[in-house]
């Protein structure tokens, strides 16, 4: 992943290349007989953050899932960086609500996890030294060596963020991360995964119930419908990057967040 600093004119990706891209995005469960998802079309441009809101039971994690490859669509296609995506890939790194780090490893050794399943040992080790610079990076640096219960639930949620790094996916795919931490915990975490982002130039895509969220960190936020699930809006965040706390008092916040909820109220929420 190249490292570049973003800046505000970057903010909504506008001018960078298309990194991932769904069009026509349909799934099917034949179990229920249910269409769970219709015609997404989605383009995420490098270094540019996303998220997905909408209410429980829309599709979300059905998108993400076939975003990363785990299950597959019943219609359309889905492409990274203009190749097919038929199964799980390394270049796509994924984050969930429990960081289910092994408890047997220590932080380094969980983090290197990824390498050491795909090219042995002997690669993994070679890359400790990366997972130290990413343990840095997220705050960690020194505990290499701790184990995963002396970590608290942020702690833990970093050294996944390393582990998802490690592999230097081309996305990352982030289904509510931070959602099992407390608020000040997560409103912390937010403004650290934006650093990190904006650090690596990484393009994020995010599922999220918290309108707040999706505003203060995305430059662009989709509004999702249920049965079927589509985008039903698409909301360009303009505000300055880095983005603040602070910011979430600003009157064109509110406006965004009460735009969005206004979108939901209309009927995203059943
Ligand atoms: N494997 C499956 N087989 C059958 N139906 C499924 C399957 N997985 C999900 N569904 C259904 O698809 C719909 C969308 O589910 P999904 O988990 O994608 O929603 P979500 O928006 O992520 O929900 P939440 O916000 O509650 O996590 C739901 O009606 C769900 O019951």
């Amino acid at each position: 992943m190249t490292v570049l600093p973003r800046t505000d004119a970057m903010t909504a990706g506008s001018q960078s290349r298309p990194v991932y891209e769904l069009s026509g995005v349909a799934k099917s469960y034949a179990r229920g007989n249910l269409r769970a998802l219709d015609r997404v079309d989605l383009t995420l441009r490098e270094g540019s953050f996303s998220s997905v809101i909408g209410p429980s039971g829309c599709g979300k994690s059905t998108l993400l899932k076939i975003m990363a490859g785990l299950i597959p669509p019943s219609e359309g296609g889905v492409y990274l960086e203009g190749t097919p995506v038929t199964g799980t890939r390394e270049d796509i790194g994924m984050m969930f609500q429990q960081a289910t780090l092994f408890p047997w490893r220590t932080v380094l050794e969980n983090i290197v996890l990824p390498i050491e399943i795909r090219d042995g040992k002997a690669a993994a080790r070679a890359k400790h030294r990366d997972a130290l610079a990413l343990l840095e990076l997220v705050g960690l640096k020194g505990f290499e060596g701790r184990w995963p219960h002396e970590l608290s639930g942020g702690m833990a949620q970093r050294a996944a963020i390393c582990r998802m790094l490690v592999t230097e996916p081309a996305v990352l795919l982030l289904d509510e991360p931070f959602s099992a931490l407390d608020e000040l915990s997560r409103d912390f975490m937010n403004m650290e995964l934006q650093r990190i982002c904006m650090e690596r130039n990484a393009t994020a895509f995010l599922i999220t119930h918290s309108i707040p969220e999706a505003v203060i960190l995305s430059d662009t936020v989709y509004v999702m419908s249920p049965r079927p699930g589509t985008f039903v809006e698409t909301v360009e965040i303009d505000l300055p990057r880095p983005r603040t706390l602070d910011m979430m008092t600003d009157a064109k916040f509110g406006d965004y967040v009460r735009r969005i909820r206004a979108r939901l109220d209309k009927g995203a929420f059943l």
